[in-house]
Parts: C-alpha cells; structure tokens; sequence
C-alpha cells in the first residue's frame, strides 16, 4: 500500500501547478502526490518532463484526479459533448503518461460536480457513461493507465452512489484496467457498512481516497479507522490510499466542495503541513502500509 495526498489541500484553484508539491510531499513523508489533471493539457512538455524527474529524484509516484466539466462529459446525451469528451480525455490521458502517471480517478464516467437544477436521467445517465468509458478505455490501457471510476455522494453525482453500483458499472465496461474507486467521505454518506463496501469493491478497487465526515485529514473526525483499515487488509489491497482533505474555504475548489468555513480554526501552512505528516503517521498506522 502506497500513501499520498491530494494537492489541493493547500490550494484554491483546480488550475493551481502542481510541480512545487513533489518536494514538498516528500519532505512529509508521503508516497504519492496527486495532482488534478483538469488543466494538464496547457503544462508544455518541457515542464512535465521536468515534473516527472522531480518525482524521480524524489521516489514520489504521480497519480491524477479529474472532475469533468459539463462540456466533456462521456455521459451527456449530446453527441457532439461526448466526441468533446473523448477528445479531452485522449488529450488529457497522453499528456497524464508524460508524468508517468498509472491511475487517473474521479467522475470520469459522468461530469463534476453535477447541475441539479434540471432533471437527471439516471438510467441514459449510466448506459452512456458505460459506453464512454468503454471507449477510451483501450487508449489508457495502451499508455498504462488505469481508469479509476469513483463512487460519490448524491450531492455530487448520481450515477453512481454505491461501491454495488461502481462494481456493477464497471463489470459492465469489462476492461481489465478501468477499476472501483471509494472515497470514504462519500461511503459516510451513502453505504450501510464501510467494511462491506470495501469487500463489495473487493479485487476491483483500484483507488482510494480517504478523508474525515467533513473532509478534515484522516484521524480528526469520527470515521471507523480500524474498520476501514480491517476491510482493506482482507480485501489484500496493496493500491494507493489518497487523502482528499479539504479544509479551507475560497476559490473554484472550495466552492465545488462547498468548504463554507475554515476547518483549520486559523492554521498557517506550517501547521498543515504538520497536520498532513501526523495523519500519515495515523493512516500508515491504522490502514497499513
Ligand atoms: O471526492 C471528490 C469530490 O468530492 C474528488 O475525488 C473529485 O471527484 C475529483 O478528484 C476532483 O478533482
Ligand atoms: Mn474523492
């Protein structure tokens, strides 16, 4: 099992370079930074090349997180969005390879975060979902990528809301490298039992995040660690366990997440960062690796 944390702890903007984080995590501690692939396709390759031997210099492993907009969404029952979509995501997916990225996760099945001042049609929803991302599936397998499909709240999303219907979708896509994705802060919400959904997940969990009841850092909420923790040793999960803490307000991300206050009561960037290494300490400690 592999540690890392989402970059957009300490940041505002999906937009925000993520170069300067590589050092930074690794002087934490961390495994993996993950970084949000929504703007990648402006980095030149001079900077991802230089991003890339970052990590390498640092033993840090790159993995990417994407919400889709609206306009390229796989989902939508306008065919000229999903062409967009697929193109977006082809051009995305070959720039993510340049950063020798194996696993991009999110919505990539749908669009983030949803409109619900409109009616959603669940059922074409998924069905053209299913068929988007059974075809860009071969284009990520053949840059070693995997497609992390993740499971989030109703607020979020409604395709899907269960580790059940992330592994019904995805054993409708059947390719072997598009995978479950969990994030505990959504299961909170929606699953009966945190260690059932895990073992529901089971062999096609590729990715997870982790994150407390309101989105602080893994240790300071209320979530069932040890259950969490049990449930990924039985499942013999050896992935990538993300934080996706969110705790400052202010920005495109903390109105996506809808942080309305400071969750840090004040904290500079020392202190998060302190906070980030004690929650690894806790999340190597209680889930493994
Ligand atoms: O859990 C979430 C959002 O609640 C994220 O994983 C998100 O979908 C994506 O990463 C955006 O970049
Ligand atoms: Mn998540």
């Amino acid at each position: 099992m592999k540690h890392g944390i989402y970059y957009s702890y300490w940041e505002h903007e999906w937009s925000a370079k993520f170069g300067p984080y590589v050092e930074k995590v690794a002087k934490l501690g961390f495994d993996i930074i993950e970084v949000a692939a929504h703007h990648i396709n402006t980095y030149s390759d001079a900077e991802l090349r230089d991003i890339r031997q970052a990590a390498r210099d640092n033993n840090i492993i790159l993995t990417a997180g994407i919400g889709p907009t609206k306009e390229k969404n796989l989902s939508s029952p306008d065919a000229d969005v999903r062409k967009a979509g697929k193109a977006f995501f082809e051009q995305t997916l070959t720039n993510v390879a340049k950063l020798d990225i194996r696993s991009i996760g999110g919505a990539l099945h749908s669009y983030w975060p949803v409109d619900y001042s409109k009616p959603v049609d669940k059922v074409g929803d998924r069905a053209r979902g299913v068929e988007g991302i059974h075809g860009i599936a071969d284009f990520a397998n053949n840059l070693g990528i995997n497609l992390c499909i993740e499971v989030l709240n109703r607020f979020e999303n409604h395709v899907l809301n269960t580790a059940a219907e992330g592994v019904a979708f995805v054993t409708d896509v059947g390719k072997p490298n598009v995978k479950v994705m969990l994030d505990t802060f959504h299961m909170n919400i929606e699953e009966d039992s945190f260690g059932d959904a895990i073992r529901t997940a089971g062999p096609l969990l590729g990715h997870f995040h982790t994150g407390e009841n309101n989105r602080r850092v893994p240790g300071k909420g209320n979530l069932p660690w040890h259950e969490i923790g049990a449930a990924l040793r039985e499942i013999n999960y050896t992935g990538a366990v993300v934080m996706e803490p969110f705790v400052k307000t202010g920005g495109t991300i903390g109105s996506d997440i809808r942080v309305w206050r400071d969750l840090t009561n004040g904290a500079n960037e020392a202190q998060m960062d302190e906070d980030a290494r004690n929650s690894l300490a806790f999340s190597r400690f209680v889930l493994g690796g």
